[in-house]
């Protein structure tokens, strides 16, 4: 899936190429930060000297079957949740019994830091659309006979599909780099479908980060086919306020934006120099 530009031999290639050429294929991994390495060494098990390697073999089956930005880039190495604020309470709150779900888990590298930080898996669950992410998975982290959270895959617009099992029960949910992949109407759907599956009180919360950018805009990708949603912090809290409308629920809001994500440091040529990093935490309130 690569053309050459008019006017140069360069060639431009699209989402969907497994032509490693891509500017969003990251051919070597320098280092991993030491989080990443007490995980895959101490919970893994991985020898030193086998954690870059290691990445690097499972990265490229990824690439084989979904060859994403976040898989050529190795954003499933990316440990999100323990940089978010309430990180040390939702790790209490784990322990005290609460429920957490990453929705849109793709490899759930942040349910294996939670279990390897102490939580207890029973009341983690994974939801993925696709399954082969959650094998890859078990493949990365090693632990196809130990976890002991739950995975499902499960598409978040399927009302009748797996994720209906949670309906009204969770304490907690992160989203990680999902809503972004929807329009407005997509992302406030989803966000309806995370309310209906919190138990209904108040304290009950939703973390995460996705793409955003300095002025809210809609932009079409994948040659027109599909509609993405970037968000700043004003129009976030705008949709929070619709979804709650929506919902009878009222939720406070607390997000900011950074060249988090390789934004700033790797200077990619396709980033929108506008585009940041948007980490939230939506708390219900009412
Ligand atoms: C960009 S990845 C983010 C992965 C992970 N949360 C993280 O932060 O590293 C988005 C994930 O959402 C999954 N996904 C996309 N649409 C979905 C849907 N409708 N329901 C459930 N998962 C979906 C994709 O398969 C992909 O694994």
């Amino acid at each position: 899936m690569a053309s050459t530009t008019a006017d140069s031999e360069t060639p431009v290639f699209h989402i969907g190429t497994r032509d490693k050429r891509a500017g969003w294929y990251t051919p070597t991994l320098e280092n991993v930060t030491p989080a990443q390495r007490d995980l895959l060494e101490k919970y893994s098990h991985l020898s030193s000297d086998r954690v870059i390697p290691h990445i690097l073999e499972v990265r490229d089956r990824a690439w084989e079957i979904h060859p994403y930005p976040c898989i050529g880039e190795l954003r499933f190495i990316d440990l999100s949740m323990m940089n978010t604020p309430s990180y040390p309470q939702v790790l209490q709150r784990l322990k005290d019994g609460a429920s957490l779900l990453d929705l849109g888990c793709c490899f759930a590298q942040d349910l294996r830091k939670l279990v390897h930080d102490g939580a207890p898996a029973t009341n983690l669950w994974g939801a993925e659309l696709e399954q082969e992410f959650i094998n890859l998975g078990y493949e990365l982290f090693l632990d196809k006979e130990t976890f002991g959270g739950h995975f499902m895959q499960a598409d978040v617009f399927d009302m009748e599909g797996p994720l209906k099992q949670l309906d009204g029960k969770l304490d907690m949910v992160q989203v990680g780099l999902f809503l972004h992949l929807f329009s407005w109407e997509g992302q406030v759907t989803a966000c309806k479908r995370i309310v209906g599956l919190m138990k209904p009180k108040t304290g009950t919360l939703i973390i995460g980060q996705q793409i955003g950018v300095l002025e809210a805009k809609e932009v079409t990708v994948a040659g027109g086919k599909r509609v993405m949603f970037k968000h700043n912090v004003e129009s976030f809290e705008k949709m929070w306020k619709e979804v709650g409308e929506k919902t009878g629920t009222e939720w406070q809001v607390r997000a900011s934006m950074d060249g988090g994500l390789g934004i700033t440091e790797k200077g990619r040529a396709w980033d929108d120099p506008t585009t940041r990093r948007l980490s939230f935490e939506v708390e219900r309130i009412k």
